[in-house]
């Protein structure tokens, strides 16, 4: 059985004083069950804060992007030991915002990939693809390039704590959700592939969450299918009633 993740990812929302007021209520609401990963993924300055009142609440704190480097003259870069001297467990690697806005490629997302396992930061691998991509037929092969390019040169060991968020582009922040039949059959793709490269066990581990206009009123038709195991949500996270209102149908599914 694979606990399923509910994962919040705030990108450049709240400030300070907003994602304290968020948290507060969020906990008012009640503690995380224990039956699923409750993770909010906020802006780096806001990880302290979280990393302090979520502590010994079942809730548990991410990173939105890590640096590839350890240290060193890279202005502007956080590193993976600034986070984990924090508590932080889980980190985005390759958010198609990063991809698209950032230019970060296929060879920069696997080198973050290769220094978030080796240093036991658990990776959120985002894949997607555009519109055009989907149009013309092309949303699998686009999918497994994305995959297979990041996970290059790493073996089944380093890969136990992967995650990987299947978020096709046209439908984050737009409203317009993947069906959860198209969702649940690029899920499975995934999953095959990770099957035929580094085998079942492996395969049957690792968590695949979808992610895109995911609300509190559609989370449970992607939580009924079978290899979809939770969801990294952006817009309704940011909203203590939402998030646990997702948290509450990923643990009722
Ligand atoms: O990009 C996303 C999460 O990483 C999805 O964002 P929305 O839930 O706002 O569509």
């Amino acid at each position: 059985m694979r606990k399923p993740i509910l994962a919040g990812n705030w990108k450049m929302n709240l400030t300070y004083h907003q994602a304290e007021a968020m948290v507060e209520e969020l906990l008012s609401l009640g503690k995380a069950p224990e039956s699923v990963e409750s993770i909010l993924l906020p802006n780096f300055l806001c990880i302290p804060l979280l990393a302090d009142k979520l502590k010994g609440t079942g809730y548990q704190v991410g990173a939105q992007n890590m640096s590839s480097e350890d240290q060193g003259a890279f202005t502007g870069e956080i590193s993976w030991d600034m986070l984990k001297d924090l508590g932080v467990s889980y980190c985005i690697i390759g958010h198609s915002e990063r991809r698209t806005l950032y230019l970060e490629n296929n060879s920069q997302i696997e080198k973050k990939l290769r220094k978030a396992v080796k240093t036991g930061i658990k990776p959120i691998l985002c894949v997607g693809e555009s519109l055009e991509k989907r149009q013309a037929g092309e949303a699998k092969k686009r999918i497994e390039g994305q995959v297979h390019r990041a996970l290059v040169g790493l073996d089944r060991e380093d890969l136990q704590d992967l995650v990987i968020a299947y978020e096709p582009l046209w439908a984050i922040g737009s409203g317009q959700a993947a069906s959860p039949e198209d969702a649940e059959d690029m899920c499975l793709t995934i999953r095959q592939w990770i099957e035929k490269g580094y085998g079942s066990d492996l395969a049957e581990k690792i968590r695949i969450l979808y992610g895109g206009s995911v609300k509190p009123d559609n989370i449970a038709s992607f939580m009924e299918k079978e290899n979809i195991d939770g969801a990294l949500v952006g817009g309704a996270s940011l909203k203590a009633k939402d998030f646990y209102a997702l948290i509450e149908g990923v643990q009722n599914a």
